[in-house]
């Protein structure tokens, strides 16, 4: 299978790139990678990838191709592949815009997880998109991933804010409970620590667990200790709100911009 990866130097385009070598999915002479600013001699500790001269010559050599570009960046990338596999990360780019390509489209939301190999990354199928191209579409994200095909293309929006978002909720979380460290004095090493048991340390706990969430913070109030007060008054001041509209904004956001 040859892949080309537009955007093969930004942060999803690498990380696939390098677990694609890594997991040896694609071989070297079979990956065709483009970018903005220019080859690299030296992609992941390998030298055998193919740089595309242009995007011409890309679409040219691939079978299925990635677009990993920032979607203010497509309009311009000129990208006509008949007879291929587009399978675009882009958040926003509609699947009816991509058929501008000529290719047979396949939209999947990976997240910034991809560089861990633990990114979920869903997708869904135009029409004309053949089970071969489920097929390869399921072998490359399973460089970085899980993934399942969804039933709708307004499904790619709700997981654009939602998986799609990565590390930044947990890392908002982080950084109130970061300021509420400081503020009651801690170094900035013990703050860092304490924080990062907290959010990651927590996040491991729930590894496999997520279905079960209700009956682990009812658990925690049965202590009626402090953390029980601090959820419950987390949520009395708006926590669980504020969370569902931020999701519901994202979600708009991603069904308006493309
Ligand atoms: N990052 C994330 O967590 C997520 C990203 N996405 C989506 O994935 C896509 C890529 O995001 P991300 O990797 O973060 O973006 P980056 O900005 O990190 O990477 C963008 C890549 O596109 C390349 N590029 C830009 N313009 C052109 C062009 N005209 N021709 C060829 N290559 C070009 C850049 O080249 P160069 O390296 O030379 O500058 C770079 O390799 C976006 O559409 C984003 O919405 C979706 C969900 C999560
Ligand atoms: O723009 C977004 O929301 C997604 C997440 C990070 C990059 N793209």
């Amino acid at each position: 299978m040859k892949i080309g990866i537009i955007g093969a130097t930004g942060w999803l385009g690498s990380a696939l790139g390098r677990r694609l070598l890594a997991n040896k999915i694609v071989q070297e002479d079979d990956l065709i990678l483009f970018n903005r600013s220019g080859p690299r001699a030296d992609y992941h500790g390998c030298r055998g990838v193919i740089w595309a001269r242009d995007i011409t010559d890309l679409a040219r050599r691939s079978e299925v191709i990635v677009v990993s570009v920032r979607p203010e960046d497509w309009p311009g990338l000129g990208l006509i592949a008949p007879d291929r596999l587009v399978l675009s990360f882009m958040a926003g780019v509609r699947i009816a815009a991509l058929a501008a390509t000529q290719g047979r489209v396949i939209r999947a939301m990976p997240n910034a997880a991809a560089e861990i190999g633990r990114s979920y990354s869903p997708f869904f199928a135009a029409p004309e998109a053949t089970a071969l191209d489920r097929e390869r579409t399921r072998r490359i994200i399973s460089a970085i991933g899980t993934t399942d095909e969804l039933s709708s293309e307004a499904q790619v929006d709700v997981m654009t804010a939602l998986p799609g978002s990565g590390a930044a909720y947990p890392a908002l979380l982080a950084e109130a409970m970061l300021g509420f460290a400081r503020e009651q004095g801690l170094s900035e090493d013990i703050a860092c620590r304490a924080v990062a048991a907290t959010i990651s340390g927590g996040a491991e706990l729930l590894a496999g667990r997520i279905g079960e969430v209700g009956a682990l913070l009812d658990a925690y109030r049965a202590y009626r200790g402090p953390t029980g007060a601090g959820i419950d008054r987390a949520i009395a001041e708006g926590f669980s709100g504020a969370v569902k509209t931020a999701l519901v904004a994202a979600t708009k956001k991603a069904s308006e911009m493309g």
